[in-house]
């Protein structure tokens, strides 16, 4: 099933700005009970969830109360430890919230909140010093697709955010087209392979081999339970970041448990 023994598979849902404090403990709850019920093996493939920053603590205290077997952390990090930020969130806050992971340079933040390549390298040197694993996300438009071909802009993005980070890193690298996200058209799995290939290419170049072997590369863009099993038996795909299909309990159950529902 996992095709690369160094890398254990990692399914992601971005809930984006959905599910207010309440709302997430209890689908925390409920999804942790099903993936249970079903059997799920949390050492096989691993499972994280992005919540926005107001439900964190109540993920926390409920992860942590209960044992739960989920990964969890934010949407977002500031670039800045502490200071005249406001509506900024620091990389030390999300670490006192035992928050694993952080997503930096979503489309959704480069788009429409105009963020650059020099301030998603600043994030993920911010989630490094903080000891979060940066989610570092990646995807051409359709614009750039038609003018410059897949793995272009994708690879000159994980190159700059790379820009600071020297040493042997634990960060996750998720492909997502902007023309796949929310818009029911998934890449084929052999674009999102050949896009993964390319990105695997700039961890080699930039970390060495060593790191670029063990670092996951997810997929994200309309990921559903139907299509994750052929994504998943690509060499270079490590897993998914599921954005409206991580909000369905069953759904996103059966997105983590794709390896049940096909032979991988
Ligand atoms: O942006 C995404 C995850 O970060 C993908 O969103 P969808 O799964 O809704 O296409």
């Amino acid at each position: 099933m996992n095709i690369n023994p160094r890398r254990t598979p990692l399914i992601a849902g971005n809930w984006k700005m959905n599910l207010d404090h309440l709302q997430a403990i209890a689908f925390v709850q409920k999804l942790a009970w099903n993936l249970k019920d079903a059997g799920h093996d949390f050492a096989a493939v691993e499972v994280a969830v992005f919540p926005p920053f107001t439900d964190l603590r109540s993920v926390q205290t409920l992860v942590s109360a209960d044992k739960l077997p989920l990964a969890f952390g934010a949407q977002d990090v500031s670039a800045h430890d502490s200071g005249a930020y406001t509506g900024e969130i620091s990389g030390a806050f999300l670490a006192q919230l035992e928050c694993q992971y952080v997503i930096i340079g979503h489309s959704e933040r480069r788009i429409l909140h105009n963020e650059t390549d020099e301030q998603v390298a600043a994030k993920v040197t911010a989630a490094l010093k903080h000891n979060l694993v940066p989610l570092i996300c990646v995807g051409e438009s359709a614009e750039d697709l038609a003018v410059h071909g897949p793995s272009a802009v994708p690879v000159a993005q994980l190159r700059a955010a790379l820009a600071g980070v020297t040493n042997a890193a634990d960060i996750v690298v998720a492909y997502e087209p902007v023309w796949a996200i929310g818009s029911g058209q998934a890449a084929t799995p052999e674009q999102a392979e050949q896009v993964a290939a390319a990105l695997r290419g700039v961890l080699v170049d930039t970390l060495g081999q060593d790191v670029a072997d063990k670092t996951r590369i997810l997929y994200g863009g309309s990921v559903k339970s139907g299509n994750i099993a052929a994504f998943m038996r690509e060499p270079n795909v490590d897993g998914a970041l599921v954005g409206g299909a991580s909000l369905d309990i069953p759904e996103f159950s059966s997105i983590v448990r794709y390896h049940k529902h096909v032979g991988v």
